[in-house]
């Protein structure tokens, strides 16, 4: 049970050890294969994995009076308001004993990039970006399987509009302060996640690198 120096210490900068969380932002189209690659980063690297879209979708399995809001918006591809992904976030960075955190499909809009960073006072170490061409994420998603009320193609083509024309230019707004980690995302997931591992450990991958030139 935490202590009352510990919920203090959460009120005031998110963890119950007192200092603010890392947090790396995980961004791309929806299908780019963010999950994917936040399952490999997490056995690898110690994060903990927060998916906007997962604790929305929980959200709604829990009857919460936001629930009906939650659901309608998901179908039609729509991004929920701020203050309602942000609380659910911040909930689950303070019932989280880690404090490294890849959020995932958030900030998916000016708005939610704006509010987080006046509520949380939270910088993103970086921004991980998974490019990958429209085709080849609608093949994805229309073959998941997950039981996605979203994944049909007509909420699909809505989700993808709305990354264009909201989620594209947050990556542009954090591209020109210099911190975006762009990956080559239309390849095999181990292949992905080769790209993804240099962005975590440069300094292990300069000696791998130096030992090959060696050899
Ligand atoms: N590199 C890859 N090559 C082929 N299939 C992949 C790759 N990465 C992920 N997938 C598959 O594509 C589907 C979508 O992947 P994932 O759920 O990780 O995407 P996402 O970016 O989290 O999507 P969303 O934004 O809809 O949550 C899954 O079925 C996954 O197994
Ligand atoms: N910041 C966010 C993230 C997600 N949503 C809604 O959830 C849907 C699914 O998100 P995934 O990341 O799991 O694909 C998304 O299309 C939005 O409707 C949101 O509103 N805000
Ligand atoms: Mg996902």
């Amino acid at each position: 049970m935490g202590s009352v120096v510990d919920a203090a210490n959460k009120e005031v900068n998110g963890t119950a050890s007192g200092k603010k969380p890392t947090v790396i932002f995980v961004l791309g189209g929806p299908g780019s294969g963010k999950g994917t690659q936040c399952a490999y980063i997490v056995e690898h690297f110690g994060y903990t994995h927060l998916s906007a879209g997962d604790l929305l979708r929980a959200e709604i399995k829990s009857g919460s009076e936001n629930g009906t809001m939650i659901q309608n918006m998901i179908k039609e591809g729509k991004i929920v308001p701020s203050e309602v992904t942000i609380k659910l976030l911040q909930k689950a960075i303070q019932d989280n004993g880690n404090d490294k955190f890849l959020i995932d499909g958030f900030p998916r809009n000016e708005e939610n990039r704006a509010a987080f960073e006046k509520v949380t006072e939270i910088e993103p170490k970086f921004v991980l970006f998974f490019d990958c061409p429209e085709e080849e994420m609608e093949r994805r998603l229309l073959g998941r399987n997950q039981g996605r009320e979203d994944d049909n193609i007509e909420t699909i083509r809505k989700r993808f509009k709305v990354f264009l024309e909201s989620s594209l230019p947050v990556i542009q707004y954090y591209e020109a302060k210099g911190k975006v980690r762009k990956i080559h995302a239309a390849k095999p997931i181990e292949d992905v996640f080769q790209e993804v591992k240099a962005v975590f450990s440069p300094d292990a991958e300069k000696v791998k690198t130096n030992s090959c030139a060696i050899l």
